[in-house]
Order: structure tokens, then C-alpha cells, then sequence
């Protein structure tokens, strides 16, 4: 079954860095209506406003001693759930999604998903479509090309490892993904370990060289022979994972 399950896997894989997995519609715009319907119920004290974007928590805060874990509620398990059983790729259920939401000139600078997580990340696109951008880690020696570099300001997301990206190795090259709404991205090896990832804050960007764009991709317009997709309205997106170190959440009652 796990087996018939990887192989399954395979036919989404996109680019050459190992390894990324890119799975159009892999939920059906109802689901996204109601997974966008729970977000937008929650109370407003659940979102946590940074520079450039919002994001809500879900699972329990991340610290370096492990996750101070809360259930999540079940319509994410829902779709968590089934990430898990389908991917076979995390070692246990997903315990912990970040919800961010960025307007159109909103993105996420270049970062390295922090330590606290099982290195596989399964991300699952609502509302806009965006373009995500990979760069190799610029701990690497033997630096010789220079990539883009992110202006952003560093925001204060703990779970995170920021760094700037002027430096790139050679033999990794910089690549992207056009990230379509109900669509699930996954990344882990290489990908995860080796690579920056981060969406740029423009509202027009370009997916020409999108390594997905021939996988059942469809971009707003065309100018001048460049695809670029017009960024017009709100992402969310939700990104999964596993944090092994659980810490039991224990409440000292006096008395
Ligand atoms: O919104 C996204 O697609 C990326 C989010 C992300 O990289 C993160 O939460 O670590
Ligand atoms: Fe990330």
C-alpha cells in the first residue's frame, strides 16, 4: 500500500532538486471555501500580525525544547489527515500547520524551516496564486553566482532561520514553483536542507521559469512571451508538519 502510495507520489514530482512534489487541485474548491470559512471564523486574538503578513497558529507553540502541543481542531485534521495517509512521507500525523495569508504585495522572505521540524513540509495553497522562490543555502562554500536579493526586513518568526541570499553555490541553482490555489506543495531532502524558500512582495511576478509550469498549471495572462501571474486577491496558505519533541503540557495547580 505504501508502496502503491509513493509510486503514486512520483508523478507529481517537478524540477531536478531533490525532492519536490507538486499536486494541482488536490482539493476541490468546496474544501477550499470551507477551510478558508474556518480560518476567517477564528477570533481575530488567534491571528498574529508580522510585518508583511498574517499568520495564525494551530498545534501549539514551537519551542526549542519541542512542541507545547494542542489538538488540532478537526476541520484541519480533516485535510492533515489526509496529507499524511497519502503523502507517506511524514513519520507520524501532522501536529502543527501555520496559516499565513498574504494581500497581493505581501510575501515571506528567504528562510530555512526551523530545527523543531521532522524535515518534510506539505503546503497547501488558498485563494491567490504565488510564485515561491528556492535558493540555495548561502552557507554553502565555493559560492560563485548571485541570486536576487530579498530586501524584507527580518520579521520575528521563532520557528524560523532567516538569512539574507546574495550568495548562492553554483551547482545548485535557484529555482521556482507557481503555486496555484488548491494546490499542495511538498519539499523534503535536498530541497529542504539545502534551499531558502520565500515569495517575493510584488504583486506581478513572473513564472516563466516555473519548473511546474507544465504540470496542469494555468497562469493569468501572458506579456511580452513572460508569464506573469497578477497577483489580484488574498493567498492563505497551510503549512504542515510533524514536531517529534512533544512536551506534555503540564499545569502546576497550587495548593
Ligand atoms: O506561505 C507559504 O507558502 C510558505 C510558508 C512558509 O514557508 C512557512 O510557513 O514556513
Ligand atoms: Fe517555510
Amino acid at each position: 500500500m505504501a508502496e502503491e502510495n509513493l509510486t503514486a507520489l512520483n508523478k507529481y514530482i517537478v524540477g531536478s532538486v531533490p525532492t519536490v512534489f507538486y499536486i494541482p487541485e488536490y482539493v476541490t474548491s468546496a474544501e477550499e471555501q470551507l477551510l478558508l470559512n474556518n480560518i476567517y471564523r477564528a477570533p481575530i486574538s488567534k491571528w498574529k500580525s508580522l510585518k508583511n503578513r498574517r499568520l495564525q497558529n494551530w498545534g501549539g507553540v514551537v519551542h526549542e525544547k519541542g512542541l507545547l502541543a494542542q489538538d488540532l481542531p478537526p476541520w484541519l485534521t480533516k485535510v492533515t489527515q489526509r496529507i499524511y495517509e497519502e503523502s507517506t512521507l511524514f513519520p507520524s500525523a501532522i501536529n502543527h500547520v501555520l496559516i499565513n495569508e498574504y494581500l497581493p504585495d505581501q510575501g515571506i522572505m528567504p528562510h530555512q524551516d526551523g530545527p523543531a521540524y521532522v524535515p518534510v513540509v506539505a503546503i497547501l495553497s488558498l485563494g491567490s496564486p504565488v510564485v515561491m522562490d528556492f535558493v540555495p543555502h548561502p552557507s554553502f562554500e565555493n559560492a560563485t553566482c548571485t541570486s536576487e536579493n530579498d530586501t524584507e526586513d527580518k520579521n520575528s518568526e521563532p520557528a524560523h532561520i532567516e538569512m539574507s541570499s546574495d550568495k548562492c553555490e553554483s551547482k545548485y541553482l535557484p529555482f521556482s514553483l507557481a503555486l496555484m490555489p488548491r494546490s499542495l506543495l511538498i519539499f523534503k531532502d535536498k530541497a529542504y536542507s539545502d534551499y531558502l524558500h520565500g515569495i517575493k512582495d510584488c504583486a506581478s511576478q513572473r513564472c516563466d521559469e516555473a519548473v511546474n509550469v507544465t504540470n496542469g498549471l494555468k497562469v493569468d495572462g501572458e506579456t511580452g512571451g513572460d508569464t506573469v501571474i497578477n497577483r489580484t486577491g488574498t493567498r492563505v496558505s497551510l503549512t504542515c508538519r510533524v514536531v517529534t519533541k512533544v512536551r506534555k503540557n503540564l499545569i502546576k495547580l497550587s495548593g
